[in-house]
């Protein structure tokens, strides 16, 4: 089965950003800007959530609408996936720091 990675996702819809093509959903989420591209992560978030309740092939089908929507996004607002990869991985090894931080350690 043919399968897309993050990286390539992004960089489709970075070319999409460069090389404007006519029938393209990606161009047309820029043209209707950003407004449009956060309504999309809303609607395509809150399907996530349907799916995961669900069935996991519903789960897999939002999830990748999900993902292909953020990137839109990244792209959009100018973020790099090296910014997000860094910021993943500035977490590394940091765990109770950070669940310090978010309040949210289990009751023991
Ligand atoms: N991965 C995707 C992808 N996932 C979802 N979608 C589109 O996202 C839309 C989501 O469906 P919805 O029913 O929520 O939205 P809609 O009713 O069609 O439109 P609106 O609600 O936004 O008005 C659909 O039109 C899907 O085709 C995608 N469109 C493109 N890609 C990738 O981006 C590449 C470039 O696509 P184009 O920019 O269209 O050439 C493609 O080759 C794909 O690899």
């Amino acid at each position: 089965m043919a399968q897309q990675t993050i990286e390539s996702l992004y960089e489709q819809a970075l070319v999409r950003k460069s090389q404007p093509e006519e029938s393209s959903y990606t161009n047309y989420l820029y043209t209707k800007g950003l407004d449009k591209i956060l309504k999309k992560i809303g609607e395509e978030s809150t399907e996530v959530i349907l799916g995961a309740k669900n069935t996991n092939d519903e789960l897999i089908y939002e999830t990748a609408d999900l993902l292909f929507h953020l990137m839109v996004l990244l792209v959009e607002k100018g973020v790099s996936l090296d910014d997000i990869k860094n910021e993943l991985g500035s977490r590394e090894g940091q765990k109770s720091r950070l669940h310090e931080r978010q309040n949210w350690r289990v009751e023991e």
